[in-house]
């Protein structure tokens, strides 16, 4: 169907309006503010922006932690910006992280509320609700399948598939992405709802991905106007510049398949009897699913299906961008593989793969997954946090809806904490052969911060604690070679997103000798 021609003159007089409405709630929110600061506490020190858009042209399209952090040093650890009147605040120290987002943790816990995010219908993931009693209730219904003394639970399903992972490097090395990419999704897809078809798990992923990556792109400020001018979601799909309402619409039910269609699938398996062979998070909360008469039903098939999908859409992206990043900084350092493999020999000896249970007994393994978070933080900016309030914080006042970021990526490559941190060089986490307990651990940033900590830490440190230690245990990685045989230097290049992930790169991957092959 055609859309309506607009005669011009009433296009320009609609326009006209849009852009009126907008200045005026600009103006609106500036004295609101100044209202809710009598005192005239002053706003955190930071660049000066432009009238009206404020400082929208200086945020950073690409690396943002690397801008963000050379305005930490020029500003100090605490800077504010403010794009079309949306304000930010960046935390450039661990000391900054905690005192605000641990110790302040009852302020500094919401999520922004942006109109596009409900408009692709992803406010189901509870990684986006306010702080209150329904995303403690969510967290805790989630924490219950992922928490540190459960996650002995997967082993089967991680073992297994790590034996798999090994097996396909062994028949196509080239495909190691690809490999390493099934090697987290289908466990992840097995643990969260038992699937073990990988045709079924690989499309799911993939809504999985469009989903991440469409939520990061709606949530970049000034990227759509209806974030800022919530009524815009009204305009019918046919005006000018509305054409995002069908793209939001068709992520819409993209989201829908993910997170509704998934766990009615895993319902009605296990009511026609068939039910997977390990446990899965899904079949559980079947299985304790109140009766049909029970007013409590629904409500716990809601929270039931949306932690479900939160586990792949929160967990699957990050964990393969790791793993990627990990193959890449072996391939660029032979001496910590062979360090690792010293070390593999003497505690397990070459008769069988290590399994979780030998992770206390192989601390050079530990260091090197501990170097990887570092080296490459995964999730440089981590999410925003959003106060729920106004602030005073240090003598500045911190108004309410600020998205609050903590850089990451600057925490753990400070100079004065890590030694040449731009190196990965997991000997600086290690002392006299035992892990250094006086080295800042990776763990107090990379997983975020208080109240919105990542609740999935306990696997994501499991999973590559085994793929390391298994992968070394049989295979070496090399970087690739020219037509003349001479090896190509490997870099880490990342695409500019949210969740860091290493551009494809070519490696060589070799059995350590013919019989390694008997591990798998
Ligand atoms: C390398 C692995 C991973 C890294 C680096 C990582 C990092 C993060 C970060 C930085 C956050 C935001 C925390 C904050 O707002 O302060 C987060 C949140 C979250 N992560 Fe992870 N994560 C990883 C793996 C996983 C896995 C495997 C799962 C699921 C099994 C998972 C589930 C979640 C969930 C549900 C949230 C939202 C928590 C909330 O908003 O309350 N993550 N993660």
């Amino acid at each position: 169907m055609s859309r309506p021609a607009l005669p011009l003159s009433l296009g320009v007089q609609l326009g006209t309006l849009v852009a009126c409405a907008f200045l005026f709630w600009c103006f609106r929110r500036w004295l609101d503010r100044k209202a809710r600061n009598p005192r005239g506490l002053p706003l955190p020190p930071g660049p000066k922006g432009l009238p009206v858009v404020g400082n929208l042209f200086q945020l950073p399209q690409k690396d943002p932690w690397l801008e963000y952090d050379r305005l930490n040093r020029e500003y100090g650890d605490l800077v504010y910006l403010e794009a079309v009147g949306q304000p930010i605040l960046i935390l450039g120290s661990l000391e900054r992280a905690n005192e605000i987002l641990e110790r302040k943790s009852s302020k500094y816990s919401n999520r922004p509320v942006l109109p596009a995010l409900e408009m692709i219908d992803v406010a189901w993931s509870f990684s986006l609700f306010q702080y209150g009693p329904e995303l403690r209730h969510y967290r805790k219904t989630f924490h219950q399948y992922f928490n540190a003394n459960v996650i002995s639970r997967y082993q089967p399903i991680l073992d297994e598939e790590v034996t798999a992972f090994l097996r396909k490097l062994h028949k196509s090395p080239e495909l190691f992405l690809d490999h390493t990419r099934d090697l987290f999704g289908y466990a992840i897809m097995r643990i969260a709802y038992g699937f073990d078809d990988p045709e079924v798990n690989r499309g799911l992923l993939h809504d999985g991905e469009t989903m991440l990556k469409a939520f990061v792109e709606v949530s970049l400020p000034g990227r759509y106007l209806v974030n800022d001018i919530p009524i815009l979601r009204h305009v019918p799909a046919w005006f000018p510049g509305a054409g995002f309402k069908a793209r939001f619409a068709e992520l819409a039910q993209v989201s829908q398949r993910m997170h509704i269609d998934s766990f009615e699938r895993v319902k009605k398996n296990l009511e026609n009897g068939r039910r997977s062979v390990h446990p899965s998070m899904a079949a559980d909360l079947v299985d304790k699913m109140p009766n049909e008469d029970n007013p409590a039903r629904s409500k716990y098939n809601e929270v039931a299906q949306d932690v479900c999908a939160v586990a792949y859409a929160a967990g699957a992206d990050t964990m393969i961008s790791t793993l990627f990043a990990l193959f890449l900084a072996l391939a660029m350092h032979p001496e910590v593989q062979e360090k690792a493999q010293k070390e593999l020999e003497s505690v397990i000896g070459s008769g069988r793969l290590p399994t979780l249970n030998d992770q206390k007994s192989l601390p050079y393994i530990s260091a090197i997954v501990k170097e990887i978070s570092r080296w490459h933080t995964v999730a440089p900016i981590g999410l925003p946090h959003v106060t729920a309030e106004d602030d005073e914080y240090n003598g500045y006042f911190i108004p309410k809806g600020t998205y609050v970021m903590a850089n990451s990526w600057a925490i753990l490559h400070d100079p004065n904490v890590y030694d040449a941190p731009e190196k990965f060089n997991p000997d600086r986490f290690m002392k006299d052969g035992a892990l250094d307990p006086t080295v800042r651990d990776p763990g107090v940033a990379v997983f975020g911060y208080g109240r919105r900590v990542c609740p999935g830490r306990w696997l994501s440190d499991s999973t590559l604690f085994l793929v390391t230690a298994s992968f070394l245990s049989v295979y070496n990685v090399y970087p690739p070679k020219d037509d003349s045989g001479n090896s190509i230097p490997l870099k880490i290049e990342v695409a500019p997103a949210l969740v860091s992930t290493p551009l494809p790169f070519k490696c060589n991957i070799r059995l350590r000798s013919s019989q390694h092959a008997h591990l798998f």
